[in-house]
């Protein structure tokens, strides 16, 4: 796929990578300074997550520890359906620790509002959320996310780790991905 195939793919930039580093750089203050003297632990949930961990991660000064979930909702395609099964758990144990999960968007807000639940039930000490895009317009559950990076428009992008059928995660910016695609 050359760059004007995947440009005919898209019909807006909602993003720019510009915006993108200049607010992970505003989270990442507030996030150092809430969490001053205290050592925390980075959750990613794999696989849309992983640009912004290796950006917010990199952005913070102190030293952070990472670990990686992998769930799945089943079904394919644009919908969620909120059924979540654990593809790879964490490798840390979470009783006692600071835990920030770290994610790419909030959408219907399921997966969050299961993965909170199941997180609670492991006795961290704290477990906050950082998202740097979410959709208001699509919540089927209120999800309490401290660090938020952009709301945006009740459609589906990409990019930043965002996919269609596994394509476009590499993209630098986050786009609206164009209805001839996936219809
Ligand atoms: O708020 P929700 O409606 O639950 O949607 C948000 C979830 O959907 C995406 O993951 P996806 O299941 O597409 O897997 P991926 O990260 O591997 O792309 C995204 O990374 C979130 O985890
Ligand atoms: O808009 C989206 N794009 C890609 N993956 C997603 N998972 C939930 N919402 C989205």
């Amino acid at each position: 796929m050359d760059s004007r195939e995947i440009e005919a793919d898209l019909t807006e930039v909602l993003v720019t990578e510009q915006q993108i580093r200049d607010k992970l750089a505003e989270l990442a203050r507030r996030i150092e300074a809430d969490y001053e003297g205290r050592d925390l632990l980075l959750v990613g949930v794999l696989k849309g997550a992983v640009m912004v961990m290796a950006d917010l991660a990199r952005e913070l000064r102190p030293h952070v520890t990472m670990d990686w979930m992998a769930v799945s909702s089943y079904g394919m395609g644009t919908a969620s359906s909120g059924v979540v099964k654990i593809l790879k758990d964490l490798d840390s144990d979470l009783s006692g620790r600071d835990v920030l999960i770290v994610e790419d968007i909030i959408d219907s807000g399921l997966t969050l509002s299961w993965l909170l639940g199941n997180l609670a039930s492991r006795g961290a000490a704290s477990i906050e959320i950082c998202a740097l895009l979410r959709k208001p317009d699509a919540a089927k559950v209120e999800i309490d996310v401290k660090y938020l990076g952009f709301d945006i428009p009740n459609q589906f992008v990409v990019g930043y780790g965002l996919d269609y059928a596994e394509r476009y995660r590499n993209l630098r910016d986050v786009a609206i991905l164009a209805p001839h695609v996936y219809s």
